[in-house]
Protein backbone atom coordinates (compact mmCIF):
# COMPACT_ATOMS: atom_id res chain seq x y z
CA UNK A 1 0.00 0.00 0.00
CA UNK A 2 1.42 3.85 -0.89
CA UNK A 3 -0.23 6.78 0.79
CA UNK A 4 0.34 9.61 -1.48
CA UNK A 5 -0.19 13.45 0.24
CA UNK A 6 -0.59 15.99 -2.41
CA UNK A 7 -0.65 19.36 -0.87
CA UNK A 8 -0.35 23.20 -2.41
CA UNK A 9 -2.19 26.36 -2.42
CA UNK A 10 -5.85 26.83 -3.39
CA UNK A 11 -6.08 26.57 -7.80
CA UNK A 12 -2.74 25.63 -7.78
CA UNK A 13 -4.23 22.37 -9.74
CA UNK A 14 -4.26 19.41 -6.76
CA UNK A 15 -7.47 18.09 -8.23
CA UNK A 16 -6.91 18.18 -11.45
CA UNK A 17 -3.19 16.32 -10.82
CA UNK A 18 -5.08 13.82 -8.65
CA UNK A 19 -7.60 13.09 -11.64
CA UNK A 20 -4.39 12.34 -14.06
CA UNK A 21 -2.88 10.20 -11.50
CA UNK A 22 -6.79 8.22 -10.98
CA UNK A 23 -6.58 8.48 -15.02
CA UNK A 24 -3.17 5.74 -15.42
CA UNK A 25 -4.59 3.57 -12.39
CA UNK A 26 -6.54 1.39 -12.58
CA UNK A 27 -9.94 2.20 -10.79
CA UNK A 28 -10.13 -0.42 -8.15
CA UNK A 29 -6.51 0.26 -6.94
CA UNK A 30 -6.92 3.62 -5.58
CA UNK A 31 -9.05 5.82 -3.25
CA UNK A 32 -8.70 9.82 -2.53
CA UNK A 33 -9.48 11.29 0.79
CA UNK A 34 -9.96 14.94 0.43
CA UNK A 35 -9.39 17.31 3.22
CA UNK A 36 -12.40 19.35 2.43
CA UNK A 37 -14.08 17.20 3.22
CA UNK A 38 -12.84 17.76 7.15
CA UNK A 39 -13.67 20.85 7.72
CA UNK A 40 -15.20 20.95 11.34
CA UNK A 41 -18.98 20.47 11.79
CA UNK A 42 -20.46 24.05 12.57
CA UNK A 43 -24.02 22.68 13.11
CA UNK A 44 -24.73 25.60 16.00
CA UNK A 45 -23.88 28.21 13.67
CA UNK A 46 -26.45 30.84 11.14
CA UNK A 47 -25.38 30.53 6.96
CA UNK A 48 -24.36 33.84 8.04
CA UNK A 49 -22.17 32.53 10.97
CA UNK A 50 -20.44 30.34 9.17
CA UNK A 51 -19.35 32.77 5.79
CA UNK A 52 -17.37 34.57 7.88
CA UNK A 53 -15.03 31.27 9.08
CA UNK A 54 -11.31 31.06 8.06
CA UNK A 55 -11.30 28.24 5.57
CA UNK A 56 -7.60 28.67 5.30
CA UNK A 57 -6.39 28.25 8.74
CA UNK A 58 -5.26 24.61 10.18
CA UNK A 59 -8.20 25.24 12.87
CA UNK A 60 -11.01 25.34 10.03
CA UNK A 61 -10.04 21.33 9.69
CA UNK A 62 -10.77 18.04 12.08
CA UNK A 63 -7.61 16.66 11.52
CA UNK A 64 -8.33 14.37 14.58
CA UNK A 65 -11.15 12.34 12.16
CA UNK A 66 -9.07 13.07 8.95
CA UNK A 67 -5.88 11.14 10.54
CA UNK A 68 -7.67 8.50 11.86
CA UNK A 69 -9.61 8.06 8.58
CA UNK A 70 -6.38 7.61 6.86
CA UNK A 71 -5.07 5.53 9.28
CA UNK A 72 -7.79 2.72 9.00
CA UNK A 73 -7.68 2.67 5.30
CA UNK A 74 -3.91 2.18 5.79
CA UNK A 75 -5.02 -0.36 7.95
CA UNK A 76 -7.45 -2.17 5.47
CA UNK A 77 -10.80 -1.01 7.31
CA UNK A 78 -13.55 0.80 5.38
CA UNK A 79 -14.33 4.47 5.97
CA UNK A 80 -16.94 6.84 6.09
CA UNK A 81 -15.82 9.81 4.17
CA UNK A 82 -17.74 12.97 4.81
CA UNK A 83 -19.49 14.84 2.24
CA UNK A 84 -18.98 18.72 2.19
CA UNK A 85 -21.19 21.42 0.72
CA UNK A 86 -18.86 24.96 -0.22
CA UNK A 87 -22.69 26.16 -1.18
CA UNK A 88 -23.75 25.88 2.79
CA UNK A 89 -20.21 25.92 4.45
CA UNK A 90 -21.32 22.75 5.89
CA UNK A 91 -21.31 18.81 5.79
CA UNK A 92 -23.99 17.05 4.20
CA UNK A 93 -25.94 14.03 5.90
CA UNK A 94 -24.25 11.97 3.25
CA UNK A 95 -21.07 10.00 3.64
CA UNK A 96 -19.15 8.60 0.41
CA UNK A 97 -18.11 5.03 1.74
CA UNK A 98 -14.40 4.60 1.24
CA UNK A 99 -12.29 1.46 1.21
CA UNK A 100 -8.85 0.88 1.15
CA UNK A 101 -6.83 0.43 -1.90
CA UNK A 102 -3.11 0.21 -3.01
CA UNK A 103 -3.07 3.66 -3.56
CA UNK A 104 -4.25 6.18 -1.28
CA UNK A 105 -4.38 9.93 -2.34
CA UNK A 106 -4.81 12.53 0.53
CA UNK A 107 -5.21 16.44 -1.00
CA UNK A 108 -5.82 19.38 0.42
CA UNK A 109 -4.24 22.76 1.21
CA UNK A 110 -2.82 22.04 4.43
CA UNK A 111 -2.32 18.79 4.98
CA UNK A 112 1.40 18.85 5.54
CA UNK A 113 0.57 21.31 8.40
CA UNK A 114 -0.31 17.87 10.44
CA UNK A 115 2.91 15.97 11.10
CA UNK A 116 0.87 12.98 11.16
CA UNK A 117 -0.61 13.17 8.07
CA UNK A 118 3.04 13.65 7.08
CA UNK A 119 4.46 10.78 8.78
CA UNK A 120 1.30 8.34 7.15
CA UNK A 121 3.02 9.77 3.62
CA UNK A 122 4.84 7.57 2.10
CA UNK A 123 5.23 9.98 -0.67
CA UNK A 124 4.84 13.92 -0.64
CA UNK A 125 3.93 16.02 -3.31
CA UNK A 126 3.36 19.99 -3.51
CA UNK A 127 2.05 21.24 -6.66
CA UNK A 128 2.91 24.93 -7.31
CA UNK A 129 1.70 27.61 -9.12
CA UNK A 130 2.13 31.38 -9.16
CA UNK A 131 -0.52 33.27 -6.78
CA UNK A 132 -1.54 35.26 -10.05
CA UNK A 133 -2.82 32.17 -11.94
CA UNK A 134 -4.12 30.58 -8.94
CA UNK A 135 -6.09 33.43 -8.06
CA UNK A 136 -7.68 33.27 -11.64
CA UNK A 137 -8.56 30.03 -11.54
CA UNK A 138 -10.25 30.41 -8.05
CA UNK A 139 -12.71 33.56 -9.43
CA UNK A 140 -13.70 30.96 -12.62
CA UNK A 141 -13.92 27.80 -10.10
CA UNK A 142 -16.22 29.47 -7.53
CA UNK A 143 -18.26 31.03 -9.66
CA UNK A 144 -19.16 28.22 -12.22
CA UNK A 145 -18.90 25.37 -9.24
CA UNK A 146 -19.46 26.74 -5.76
CA UNK A 147 -22.35 29.37 -6.05
CA UNK A 148 -19.76 32.86 -5.36
CA UNK A 149 -19.63 35.83 -6.60
CA UNK A 150 -16.75 37.92 -8.18
CA UNK A 151 -16.53 40.11 -4.47
CA UNK A 152 -17.17 37.31 -2.22
CA UNK A 153 -13.71 35.40 -3.95
CA UNK A 154 -11.76 38.55 -4.32
CA UNK A 155 -12.81 39.48 -0.28
CA UNK A 156 -12.04 36.28 0.83
CA UNK A 157 -8.72 36.36 -0.87
CA UNK A 158 -7.38 39.42 0.99
CA UNK A 159 -9.17 38.92 4.12
CA UNK A 160 -7.81 35.02 4.40
CA UNK A 161 -6.42 33.43 1.46
CA UNK A 162 -3.56 34.96 0.71
CA UNK A 163 -2.42 35.56 4.44
CA UNK A 164 -3.32 32.12 5.18
CA UNK A 165 -1.43 30.75 2.03
CA UNK A 166 1.82 32.86 3.19
CA UNK A 167 1.46 31.94 7.05
CA UNK A 168 0.33 28.05 6.57
CA UNK A 169 0.78 26.29 3.06
CA UNK A 170 3.81 27.95 1.10
CA UNK A 171 5.90 26.68 4.06
CA UNK A 172 4.90 23.40 3.57
CA UNK A 173 6.43 22.87 0.53
CA UNK A 174 9.74 22.54 2.47
CA UNK A 175 8.40 18.57 3.63
CA UNK A 176 7.66 17.79 -0.53
CA UNK A 177 9.41 15.02 -2.17
CA UNK A 178 8.05 16.29 -5.06
CA UNK A 179 6.99 19.61 -6.42
CA UNK A 180 5.07 19.82 -9.64
CA UNK A 181 5.15 23.12 -11.14
CA UNK A 182 1.59 23.94 -13.07
CA UNK A 183 1.45 27.28 -14.02
CA UNK A 184 0.96 25.07 -17.20
CA UNK A 185 -0.13 21.14 -17.57
CA UNK A 186 2.41 19.29 -17.01
CA UNK A 187 2.37 15.67 -18.42
CA UNK A 188 6.02 15.38 -17.75
CA UNK A 189 5.45 15.41 -13.89
CA UNK A 190 2.17 13.08 -14.24
CA UNK A 191 4.46 10.26 -16.03
CA UNK A 192 7.27 10.79 -13.11
CA UNK A 193 4.71 10.32 -10.52
CA UNK A 194 3.30 7.37 -12.33
CA UNK A 195 6.73 5.83 -12.45
CA UNK A 196 7.53 6.89 -8.95
CA UNK A 197 4.13 4.82 -7.62
CA UNK A 198 4.48 1.50 -9.99
CA UNK A 199 8.34 1.86 -8.78
CA UNK A 200 7.29 1.74 -5.05
CA UNK A 201 4.28 -0.76 -5.54
N1 LIG B 1 -2.31 23.56 -15.38
C1 LIG B 1 -3.48 24.16 -15.48
N2 LIG B 1 -3.69 25.08 -16.46
C2 LIG B 1 -4.89 25.70 -16.54
N3 LIG B 1 -5.95 25.50 -15.72
C3 LIG B 1 -5.78 24.58 -14.75
C4 LIG B 1 -4.55 23.87 -14.58
N4 LIG B 1 -4.68 23.04 -13.51
C5 LIG B 1 -5.93 23.23 -13.03
N5 LIG B 1 -6.60 24.14 -13.79
C6 LIG B 1 -7.96 24.64 -13.59
O1 LIG B 1 -7.93 25.48 -12.45
C7 LIG B 1 -9.08 25.29 -11.63
C8 LIG B 1 -8.63 24.88 -10.24
O2 LIG B 1 -7.98 23.62 -10.34
P1 LIG B 1 -8.15 22.53 -9.21
O3 LIG B 1 -7.48 21.29 -9.70
O4 LIG B 1 -9.57 22.45 -8.76
O5 LIG B 1 -7.24 23.21 -8.07
P2 LIG B 1 -7.15 22.91 -6.52
O6 LIG B 1 -7.74 21.54 -6.29
O7 LIG B 1 -5.69 22.95 -6.23
O8 LIG B 1 -7.91 24.01 -5.84
C9 LIG B 1 -9.92 24.23 -12.32
O9 LIG B 1 -10.94 24.88 -13.04
C10 LIG B 1 -8.95 23.53 -13.27
O10 LIG B 1 -9.58 23.07 -14.41
N1 LIG C 1 -17.03 26.61 2.91
C1 LIG C 1 -15.83 26.76 2.33
C2 LIG C 1 -14.76 25.92 2.62
C3 LIG C 1 -13.56 26.12 1.97
N2 LIG C 1 -13.44 27.13 1.08
C4 LIG C 1 -12.17 27.32 0.37
O1 LIG C 1 -11.76 26.14 -0.26
C5 LIG C 1 -10.36 26.21 -0.46
C6 LIG C 1 -9.77 24.82 -0.42
O2 LIG C 1 -10.23 24.04 -1.48
P1 LIG C 1 -9.38 23.87 -2.85
O3 LIG C 1 -10.19 22.86 -3.62
O4 LIG C 1 -9.31 25.20 -3.52
O5 LIG C 1 -8.03 23.37 -2.45
C7 LIG C 1 -9.80 27.08 0.64
O6 LIG C 1 -8.94 28.05 0.07
C8 LIG C 1 -11.04 27.74 1.27
O7 LIG C 1 -10.95 29.14 1.28
C9 LIG C 1 -14.49 27.95 0.80
O8 LIG C 1 -14.37 28.88 -0.03
N3 LIG C 1 -15.68 27.75 1.43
Amino acid sequence: MLIIGIAGGTGSGKTTVVNQILNELPADEVCVISQDSYYRETQGLSYEERTKINFDHPKAIDFDLLVEHVDELKHNKIVNQPVYSFVTHNRTSDVLITHPRKVIIVEGILIFNSKRLRDLCDIKIFVHADADERLIRRVRRDITERGRDVNEVLTRYQNTLKPMHQQFIEPTKNYADIIIPNDRYNTVAIDIVRTVISNKL
